[in-house]
């Protein structure tokens, strides 16, 4: 029987300096694979069935997961191409917690379609993948952002477009950065998160934004890592979100005495993330985290670097 398994890694969304537009894919250093994974495998009848340490937050019925929906979508996309839908069921390993973050629908959506599509023999094209990819990811979290997608599926760090082709851009990353992520083991609603934010920013706070991305895409191209983290700072959405967070201002400061680069929410939160050049400080500011920041056993964290890889078929 012919099966396909892929795995999606976690990611960052927004880096802090570019709401939905920026995200970063996770590799924690030790080796381990934070994210989920789907297999496919044919059968006759549709099923999907699930395991993995948050697989019982998921919602109950099948038809609610979003790899259900991913799987529907799929099929009425190779229809309208002309093309003979698949006759498979679905395994879900969700091993990334909900509402923390770490991009977990995204790693969901993102597996789900990598494994369709190369079970499907690779009918669809990178960019097609993607605008599906952020079409199923807009209808769970309330409006279309690749910031989860796309780092998860391409890996590296990477810059939505918001053109059809490319959909997103793989930019430079500095391969001597950690980033600690840290999840408190909260729940936070992405869908809420947003819903809590301003519709208009005023012109300094627009002009604020274009700069920092402008000069941190320069100063990764340049290698500049001083000038890149220095503009590391969200003016859209921390000030807003950040009392959903305890102790998020501590964690910020403890995380500047310790020599880290830049310091910022994850995504929606509640999951946060250090950068630091040294690995000494990486695992300071972990150890701190971890005896400050998570506040139940849920909670948890990795010193990671970027994973240029992205979503990839693993083996049984
Ligand atoms: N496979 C899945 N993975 C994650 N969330 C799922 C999945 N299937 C359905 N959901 C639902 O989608 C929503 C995802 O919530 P969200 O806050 O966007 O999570 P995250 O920020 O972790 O991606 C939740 O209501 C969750 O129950
Ligand atoms: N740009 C989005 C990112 C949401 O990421 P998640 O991991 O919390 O789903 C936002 O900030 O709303």
């Amino acid at each position: 029987m012919a099966t396909t398994k892929a795995y999606a890694p976690a990611s960052i969304g927004n880096v802090s300096l570019g709401f939905d537009i920026l995200g970063a894919a996770l590799a924690p250093i030790d080796g381990c694979l934070l994210g989920d994974w789907v297999s496919i495998s044919d059968a006759e009848e549709f099923q999907l069935s699930v395991d993995g340490r948050f697989a019982d937050r998921l919602p109950a019925g099948t038809e609610n997961n979003i790899v259900t929906r991913c799987y529907n979508f799929f099929q009425d996309a190779l229809a309208k191409e002309g093309k003979t839908k698949l006759s498979i069921s679905m395994h879900l390993h969700k091993a990334l917690p909900i509402g923390s973050g770490l991009g977990s629908s995204a790693s969901s959506i993102v597996a789900a379609f990598y494994a369709l599509n190369e079970h499907a023999g690779s009918p669809f094209d990178k960019d097609s993948l993607l605008l599906m990819m952020g079409e199923l990811e807009g209808q769970i979290s309330g409006s279309i952002h690749y910031d989860n997608v796309a780092p998860s599926y391409l890996g590296g760090m990477t810059l939505m477009t918001g053109q059809a082709s490319p959909v997103a851009l793989i930019l430079p990353s500095f391969d001597d950065w950690y980033w600690v992520a840290c999840y408190s083991g909260l729940s936070v609603s992405t869908a809420a998160a947003r819903s809590i934010l301003p519709q208009h920013f005023d012109m300094a706070t627009c002009l604020t934004f274009g700069r920092q991305m402008g000069v941190f895409v320069d100063a990764l191209y340049r290698g500049d890592k001083t000038l890149a983290a220095s503009v590391m700072t969200d003016v859209i959405a921390e000030q807003h979100r950040k009392s959903l967070l305890p102790h998020f201002d501590e964690a910020r400061d403890f995380a500047n005495a310790q020599n880290g680069l830049a310091f910022g929410i994850s995504g929606s939160g509640p999951t946060v993330f250090a950068v630091a050049d040294d690995l000494a400080s990486a695992q300071a500011i972990q150890t701190w985290l971890n005896d400050n920041y998570i506040q139940n056993e849920d909670g948890f964290s990795h010193v990671c670097k970027i994973d240029k890889a992205g979503t990839r078929v693993v083996s049984e």
